[in-house]
């Protein structure tokens, strides 16, 4: 949807800001530029929409070369967010979002109806906030305006320069969840520009992290950035508790888990006591296989149904979380493992143990190009 080829950038004064920048963005992909000042980010954003002439290369954009474009036209298909967002101090907000709109000649009606229905879906009031003029409203509001103008008329494409940097950072994370679910409903294609690699994480379907100088040194999903840097600059970029930020994007998968001893909560005391054997506890399932709670050996004497003695669970994960949120849970919950759902049905659990080496089989299965399943760890037990 957005391709550079070999793009460059040299400043009049000589500055070389981009270096024959290969990079390409699917349709409906959200990549994150990533690097440290001066890098190159916001020239490479700025050569997309023709606000900076590249020097060399070619960027097409949907099919069209954006050289061969008339810049207006070209700006209009492509929405624009920048830090700061920009709003016209003396129009309402109604009339910022409507910007673009009435540039392209939509009557009246029209333009109201769209920044109202741009106003929900960025969470502002329209009864509320409409009226209302940009020094009006909080810096997280206004930066919800800046997303809501720039979808306006509906453009395939999206820049986002720092949309979100200037509000302190519990907006800011709030901004993002926003965000992403906006993004799941709308798929626009965005090229998004942060020096935050904890944002590029969050947000990137993959991230293209940038060195002084314009160059591109790895162009990867947030996993293997965090699991496989590329070289000495992208580690330490990314820092030194990659591995922890790498807990976040790495999903729970039916392969990492454990599957302790299993009673059901209708069996009596003494059969799942039998059962049980050795084990010092249980999972307890009800009879459609649904999580009832939990049982220990020690608790399972003298008459009745398990379902007597099971407690409560008091958490669980999904399948498809991520090992950040099994690992907040067990530590939230001060507990050894934690039972994990598919829907509604228990299919094993993860403790800090199978936890790590789930950890550790993806960063393997993504070197080598294979299923995690498929990776055998080196451990102690059997080196
Ligand atoms: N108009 C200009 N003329 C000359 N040099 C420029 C111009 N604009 C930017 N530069 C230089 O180009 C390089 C890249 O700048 P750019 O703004 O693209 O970086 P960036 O990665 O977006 O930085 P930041 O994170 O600080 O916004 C910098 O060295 C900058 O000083």
């Amino acid at each position: 949807m957005i391709r550079l080829d070999r793009v460059s950038k040299r400043y009049p004064d000589g500055t070389v800001a981009v270096q024959e920048l290969t990079l390409e963005v699917g349709r409906g992909e959200l990549v994150v530029l990533v690097g440290p000042s001066g890098c190159g980010k916001t020239t490479t954003m700025k050569m997309v929409n023709r606000l900076v002439e590249p020097t060399g290369g070619r960027i097409v954009v949907d099919g069209v070369d954006v050289t061969d474009a008339d810049p207006v036209a070209l700006r209009r298909g492509i929405g624009y967010v920048i830090q700061n967002v920009g709003l016209f101090p003396h129009r309402t907000i109604e009339e910022n979002i409507a910007v673009v709109p009435e540039l392209v000649g939509w009557q009246r009606k029209r333009r109201h109806e769209r920044a109202r229905e741009l106003m929900e879906l960025v969470g502002l009031d329209p009864a509320v906030h409409g009226k209302r003029y940009p020094h009006e409203l909080s810096g997280g509001q206004r930066q919800r305006v800046g997303v809501a103008r720039a979808l306006a008329v509906d453009p395939p494409v999206l820049l986002m320069d720092e949309p979100f940097s200037a509000v302190d950072p519990v907006v800011r994370s709030q901004l993002q969840d926003e965000f992403l679910r906006l993004q799941d409903d709308v798929r626009k294609t965005i090229l998004f520009v942060t020096h935050d690699i904890e944002e590029a994480v969050r947000l990137g379907d993959r991230i293209a992290v940038f060195k002084q100088g314009g160059r591109l040194e790895q162009f990867d999903t947030p996993a293997a950035i965090l699991g496989m840097p590329a070289t000495e600059f992208v580690a330490d970029f990314v820092g030194a508790d990659r591995g922890l930020k790498r807990l976040s994007v790495t999903a729970i998968t039916p392969a990492d888990l454990e599957h302790p001893p299993v009673v059901r909560a209708d069996d009596d005391v003494a059969t799942a006591g039998a059962e049980l054997g050795d084990g010092r506890w249980a999972v307890v399932l009800d009879a459609d296989g649904g999580l009832a709670g939990w049982v220990g050996h020690d608790m399972l004497t003298g008459a009745g149904k398990v379902r007597e003695r099971a407690r409560r669970m008091e958490a669980w994960v999904e399948l498809d979380d991520s090992l950040k949120v099994a690992f907040a849970e067990m530590l939230q919950w001060n507990a050894g493992w934690i039972a994990v759902l598919d829907d509604d049905r228990y299919v094993g659990v993860l403790t800090p143990t199978t936890l790590h080496a789930a950890l550790r089989r993806s960063v393997e299965a993504e070197a080598k190009d294979v299923a995690r399943a498929e990776v055998v760890l080196e451990t102690v037990q059997n080196a």
